[in-house]
């Protein structure tokens, strides 16, 4: 069977700087993967690569088979752009108009189950429900590829906990950016760690925990992040 996601030799460079360099990484239909690594180590690029928002200067993105189509993949962004005028409802439509595959009732019942009421601008929402939003337009999207760049950033622990419950129950593959290596612990199955815009680890936690001998992803991560290997 095809892989959820499939990048091969991908890579952005600005100017002289590579911000990301032979990313070559399989993730396999229905797995959660945390994006993971230092600041500046090419999560966000990675990220933008797989959803279409960069052309990427070397290397492929294929999503079960196919060259990227955006139609399949969602992203929640890590500033959330949601129109901060509009209502819920308001946005509600405009993922009707866009989307030819929307599902209106999963997204709305999304928000339902959460007390977003659909009248609500916006910008009048905490930034937990604006992020429950996101993710019920990606819901609504039917999208086979849900990326999320760092949505728990700006959460709440309760609102964080929140967030990663209804990822988790999401039947959906997810590429998860986040610093918060604990929230990522319980929502995810496979880690791509990046350092200085390359792939360091890619595969389960559980073949990777076992392959370090680590106990938790903390452990493993940190472990990995202070190692001279990263240097080079
Ligand atoms: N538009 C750009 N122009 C030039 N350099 C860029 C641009 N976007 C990113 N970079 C550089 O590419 C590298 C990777 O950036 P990226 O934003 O992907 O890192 P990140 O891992 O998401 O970092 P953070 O954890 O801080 O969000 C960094 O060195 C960054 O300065």
């Amino acid at each position: 069977m095809n892989a959820a996601l499939e990048t091969s030799g991908l890579g952005k460079r600005y100017r002289q700087r590579w911000a990301l360099s032979e990313c070559t990484i399989e993730l396999p239909a229905g797995a959660a993967a945390a994006v993971v690594g230092p600041n500046g180590a090419g999560k966000s690029t990675l990220l933008n690569l797989v959803t279409g928002l960069l052309a990427p200067t070397t290397g492929t993105v294929r999503i079960f088979g196919r060259p990227l189509d955006i139609a399949r993949v969602a992203f929640v962004a890590q500033d959330r752009p949601l129109y901060q005028r509009w209502s819920v409802a308001d946005l509600l439509r405009f993922g009707a108009a866009t989307n030819p595959r929307w599902d209106r009732r999963r997204a709305e019942s999304l928000l339902l189950a959460h007390d977003i009421p659909p009248g609500q601008r916006v910008d009048r929402l905490s930034g937990g429900q604006r992020t429950l939003v996101a993710l019920a337009l990606a819901v609504g999207k039917q999208a086979d590829l849900l990326v999320l760049d760092e949505p728990l950033a700006e959460l709440d622990p309760l609102a964080r906990v929140h967030v990663m419950e209804v990822v988790r129950t999401l039947e959906v593959t997810v590429l998860l950016s986040s610093h918060v290596l604990a929230d990522l612990a319980q929502v995810c199955d496979h880690l791509i760690l990046l350092g200085n815009g390359r792939v360091r680890l890619c595969g389960t936690f559980t073949e990777l925990l076992n392959t370090h001998r680590a106990q938790t992803l903390e452990e493993l991560v940190l472990g990995y992040l202070r190692s001279p290997e990263l240097a080079r």
